[in-house]
């Protein structure tokens, strides 16, 4: 892999979506590698997380700023989360942002660093363009790790109530990222390889688009960096 002859070359997968190989240098991926380590380690660190099915999800998290989970009732109104329609605190799926971990050890949420934000507006500056990056800040990060057997089905990131693109920033084992369309889980859909220090934004016309990850490589990460295993921090504008 690291004995391409050609380095891999940014690309358009979608209007609004940009694949940046290679963005982070060795040494951010090393500091940001140390950051979740620590963002990992309880209160509010790694956790399972659950689905509204009662099953789990087989990659694991951790969140900055707001905790997103599933939730049963709405924060806003306190009602049953399918029972709100008329509620503006709550999107109809019942996932949604909270202050505290509440569906892992329920202590506050860890703070989402300025730094991030510098990250996040720097990379959707190189991958969209100036032009794309948002008024507000950056105030929530969602850091997943997988390990070798994991994986994340299609969807969309949709309980943020602003339309600031999402930055995803991968580290250690490679993958195969699904990046689809905003109509349906299925085809049209491009998969792209995401590697160690790749950079993907979707925002614009790509911002609802439905993506997952069907695969993840064990073994692929940079022996450089430490890490058995693959982390994907994505970067958002909560809006809320
Ligand atoms: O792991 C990835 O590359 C994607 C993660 C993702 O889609 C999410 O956290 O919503
Ligand atoms: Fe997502």
């Amino acid at each position: 892999m690291d004995a391409e002859l050609f380095p891999r070359e940014r690309a358009r997968i979608a209007p609004g979506a940009a694949h940046v190989p290679d963005w982070l240098p060795a040494g951010r991926q090393r500091e940001l590698l140390a950051a979740c380590r620590d963002w990992a380690r309880p209160p509010a660190g790694l956790r399972t997380v659950r689905t509204p099915g009662g099953g789990t999800m087989t990659a694991r998290q951790v969140c900055l700023g707001l905790h997103w989970g599933v939730v049963r009732a709405c924060p806003a109104c306190g009602r049953p989360v399918r029972d709100n329609p008329g509620c503006p605190g709550l999107h109809q799926y019942p996932y949604a942002y909270t202050p505290t971990a509440a569906d892992g050890d329920g202590a506050p949420v860890k703070p989402f660093p300025g730094w991030l934000d510098e990250v996040a507006r720097r990379a959707v500056a190189d991958a969209l363009g100036a032009e794309a990056v948002p008024g507000a800040p950056y105030d929530i990060a969602l850091i997943n790790f997988y390990d070798g057997a994991a994986r994340m089905g299609m969807h969309r990131d949709s309980e943020e109530r602003a339309d600031a693109p999402v930055v995803s920033l991968s580290l250690g084992d490679s993958c195969v990222f699904r990046f689809g369309n905003t109509g349906t889980r299925t085809r049209p859909y491009t998969d792209v390889e995401l590697r160690s220090g790749d950079l993907f934004v979707f925002g614009g016309p790509a911002r609802a688009a439905y993506h997952g990850v069907p695969r993840v490589h064990p073994g692929t990460a940079p022996p450089w960096l430490g890490l058995a295993g693959r982390l994907n921090l994505t970067l958002r504008v909560s809006g809320l």
